[in-house]
């Protein structure tokens, strides 16, 4: 069995070969592996791609190989290391060092393995005096190399948001996530399940903004729980919670969400339909459907119908046929990077021209199957306006069948200060918020489309 660092390493280079982080994730971190291992190699693995671009600045400063020409297990076991020494403050540093030294001089021999030490060495004995960019002259670039995201990511979020917003949202998208649960209502209530959980041992906080929500503070691995198999609750974070709140779905309304995997939102509006009504659920990608199916059979919900479907190709004989349509639509996913770090360094500026095209093709389509009087959500899990009310406003100019719709009656009230333009939508920011970042817009079909 490898050690938990060995296999950091391991991970770490098969994310630079383009897998996904939390794939690999729940791949590697197999059942024999302890608590205290998986916790620690999800730790190394989590804090080196989110602090990548501040990590391979310190390496380069002490080193004469830059860390993009090394190889790619000196590399990463470099990055572990630096990632103890500068991040973690109980992992003592000659632990940091030996360790990446051994699995350095494992897989790659001695002559590797001293470059690492001496490189290793040099850094902790000028730990207290690295020199990142100036603040004052580069604000840009010191936000890009101290928090670590792309220098078009940062440059864009200053051009949009400012310096001082820029920098606070940097630092929320780096902090760990709590994680939230949504109470399965059709199964259960809220005080109910705490009481199941404090029998687990799951120390839980109330949600921030709705009574549905709990967040999980400590717990055994949560699929291992009896009440996560007895479907009690689905993991989601409250921003999507109040996604499907703003659709207003009822009893017996038949719904479409047009990109449902893996069903968070479809399976809670079943619950807010106490399981009557219809929602057709459709993903493009088979292997998704196949997890909002496993979701609705453990939550116990029936009336989801889930299907391959590509939400872009036109289906005449829908036009006019949904109470409810919710778009869900695939993003940059720049609300979610404090869970997938990994969105970091995988999108680039051209992805969110093609993803705002694919989302105005969605809009364009799915909206056609809204009744008239029926109500049309769109929302992502993306920040960036292309992506939000750019896309909103252009779809509005273009069709006037279409209204905002008033927010203030489904979402919390705490947010309704921050409903924009007839509170017909609503951005949250983790800087702001505390929840991920999400955008989320309700309108009303008032005449039926030309
Ligand atoms: C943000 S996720 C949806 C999350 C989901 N609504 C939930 O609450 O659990 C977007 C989904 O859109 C799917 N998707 C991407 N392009 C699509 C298309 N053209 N038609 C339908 N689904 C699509 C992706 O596979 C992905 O599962």
């Amino acid at each position: 069995m490898p050690k938990p660092r060995e296999l950091a390493v391991s991970i770490l280079t098969k994310i630079e070969k383009g897998s996904y982080g939390n794939l690999l994730l729940s791949q590697y971190l197999t059942p024999d592996i302890t608590q205290k291992d998986r916790a620690l190699i999800t730790e190394l693995v989590n804090g080196v791609v989110q602090n990548l671009l501040r990590i391979d600045y310190i390496i380069s400063q002490f080193s004469k190989i830059h860390p993009s020409k090394m190889s790619p297990n000196v590399r990463n076991a470099l990055r572990i290391s630096v990632y103890q020494i500068f991040f973690l403050d109980r992992v003592p540093e000659f632990a940091a060092v030996n360790e990446s030294v051994n699995i350095v001089k494992k897989f790659s021999g001695a002559k590797a393995a001293n470059f690492t030490n001496a490189v290793l060495r040099n850094i902790i004995r000028n730990k207290d005096n690295i020199s990142y960019p100036d603040r004052d002259k580069n604000f840009e670039e010191y936000l890009s190399v101290y928090y670590s995201f792309p220098s078009w990511l940062v440059k864009r979020w200053v051009d949009l948001f400012g310096k001082s917003f820029t920098e606070s949202l940097c630092i929320s998208l780096n902090e760990r996530p709590k994680l939230c649960a949504r109470v399965n209502t059709l199964l259960t209530t809220r005080e109910r399940l705490e009481n199941r959980f404090r029998a687990e041992g799951v120390l839980t906080a109330p949600g921030l903004f709705c009574d549905e929500a709990l967040y999980i503070l400590s717990s055994p691995p949560i699929t291992t729980l009896e009440s996560f198999k007895e479907g009690l609750f689905i993991p989601q974070d409250e921003s999507s919670i109040i996604a499907s709140l703003a659709t207003g779905v009822k009893s017996g309304e038949k719904i479409l969400d047009a990109a449902a995997a893996p069903g968070g939102k479809a399976t809670h509006m079943a619950a807010l339909m106490q399981n009557k009504g219809e929602i057709i659920a459709w993903d493009v990608h088979p292997h998704r459907v196949q997890l909002i199916k496993e979701n609705c059979r453990r939550l116990k919900v029936d009336i989801v119908k889930p299907e391959v479907k590509d939400a872009k190709v036109f289906d005449e004989n829908l036009v006019d046929t949904f109470d409810k349509v919710i778009i869900d639509a695939p993003c940059s996913g720049t609300g979610v990077i404090r869970r997938k770090p990994d969105i970091k360094w995988s999108k680039k500026p051209e992805d969110i021209i093609s993803l705002k095209s694919e989302q105005e093709k969605i809009l364009n389509t799915c909206s056609c199957y809204v009744k008239p009087n029926g109500i049309l959500v769109y929302s992502t899990c993306s920040i960036d306006p292309e992506e939000n009310e750019k896309n909103i406003e252009a779809f509005l100019a273009k069709n006037d069948s279409f209204v905002y719709d008033d927010l203030r009656n489904y979402v919390p009230k705490e947010l309704h200060e921050s409903l924009e333009n007839h509170c017909g939508y609503l951005t949250l920011y983790p800087n702001l918020h505390g929840t991920d970042g999400f955008f989320i817009a309700r309108l009303k079909k008032v005449k039926p489309l030309r």
